[in-house]
């Protein structure tokens, strides 16, 4: 049987670069690579796009969803990374790890939307405790998510290694302070939440790795679970999962470092707190389960091959 054939439309990007890396070693795919000069060009792109089994979206919204448009066939499958589809009709939601059989939702899925970063720390934690009837659909979370510069794409990135950099990029900086930010939909839609948090994401002047925390009180929780209770559901819920999992509770106090999973493919959670309060930590790295590490484990369940092939275990 011949190999799949996949593209990477954005190859050159920060996304795009880093599934590159996963996928350069594998020889069950062949890998479709177009000249750097033509890497924009639109009847090149077409063209690759067209002869791919499955094909990456490593590209700003629009010019994601320009690229749908060229698919001229029935066969071409997609993956994109941009939020342009994340939310939208006939688009399955990459997130393995919140259905009870991936395989059956991603893996025959001919258009799958990978998850923002911000969007699968949130996620992480509040969609299981929502889908398990803990979480009650109208309860006002917020959450604040600390992520490293290079989840801004390129651009960020050079201003942040720019050595006429400010002195403001060298502290953290709170954004999205207008309360719309682009994760937001995703992150009430997966969650199954009536409302979308209060969401504030922070940049800091490190390259990658996140920390997503949402705070709950816990006597609006279903059951009133303490927080180590909390934390010994959520760890039944991931059980066996290879690339999430949930820290043992710790009643110490600890500092928990937003580049503790950088370079993996892996998620932890931390639940953290008392009888009465819980925050719930996210900690992965942006360009992994965040993007790349995210796109090609859903590659993997879309062409059938072992879930973490290739990932940073
Ligand atoms: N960085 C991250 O941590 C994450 C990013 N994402 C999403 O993934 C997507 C890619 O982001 P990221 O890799 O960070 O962005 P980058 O800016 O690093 O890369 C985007 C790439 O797309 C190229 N490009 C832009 N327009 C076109 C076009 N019309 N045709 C072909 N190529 C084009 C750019 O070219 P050029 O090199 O000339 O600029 C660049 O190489 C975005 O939608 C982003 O929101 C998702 C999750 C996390
Ligand atoms: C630091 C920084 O700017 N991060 C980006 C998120 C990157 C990402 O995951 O966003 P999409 O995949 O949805 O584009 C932001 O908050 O807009």
């Amino acid at each position: 049987m011949s190999k799949p054939k996949v593209f990477i439309d954005g190859q050159e990007g920060t996304t795009g670069l880093q599934i590159h890396e996963r996928l350069a070693g594998r020889e069950d795919i062949e890998l479709l690579v177009i000249a750097p000069d033509k890497r924009k060009d639109l009847t090149e792109r077409k063209k690759l796009i067209n002869a791919a089994d499955l094909v990456f979206l490593c590209l700003p919204d629009a010019a994601a969803v320009e690229a749908v448009g060229l698919i001229e066939n029935s066969r071409t499958r997609v993956i994109d990374a941009s939020t342009a589809h994340r939310t939208a009709p006939g688009w399955v939601y990459g997130f393995p790890e919140l259905y009870k059989k991936p395989e059956e939702v991603i893996g025959t899925a001919r258009f799958v939307a990978n998850p923002g970063c911000h969007a699968t720390g949130f996620l992480a934690s509040a969609a299981p405790l929502v889908s398990m009837r803990i979480l009650p659909r109208d309860y006002p979370l917020t959450c604040c998510s600390l992520t490293g510069y290079s989840g801004g794409g390129k651009k960020m990135i050079a201003q942040y290694e720019s050595k006429e950099k400010g002195e403001e990029l060298c502290s953290p900086r709170v954004y999205g302070t207008t309360l719309k930010h682009k994760h937001l939909p995703e992150m009430q839609k997966i969650s199954g939440l009536d409302n979308p948090p209060v969401f504030t994401p922070v940049v800091d002047d490190y390259y990658k790795g996140m920390a997503t925390t949402i705070y709950i009180h816990n006597r609006y929780l279903v059951g009133q679970p303490t927080a180590k209770e909390l934390s010994l559901i959520l760890m039944a819920y991931y059980a066996g999962q290879p690339l999430v999992s949930v820290a043992p509770y710790m009643e110490e106090p600890a500092y928990l470092a937003a580049n503790a999973l950088a370079g993996t493919d892996k998620l932890e959670l931390t639940v953290s707190g008392h009888e009465g309060q819980s925050i719930i930590t996210a900690r992965f790295d942006n360009l992994g389960k965040g993007a790349s590490g995210a796109a090609v484990q859903n590659m993997n369940l879309m062409l059938g091959f072992e879930e973490t092939r290739g990932l940073a275990l």
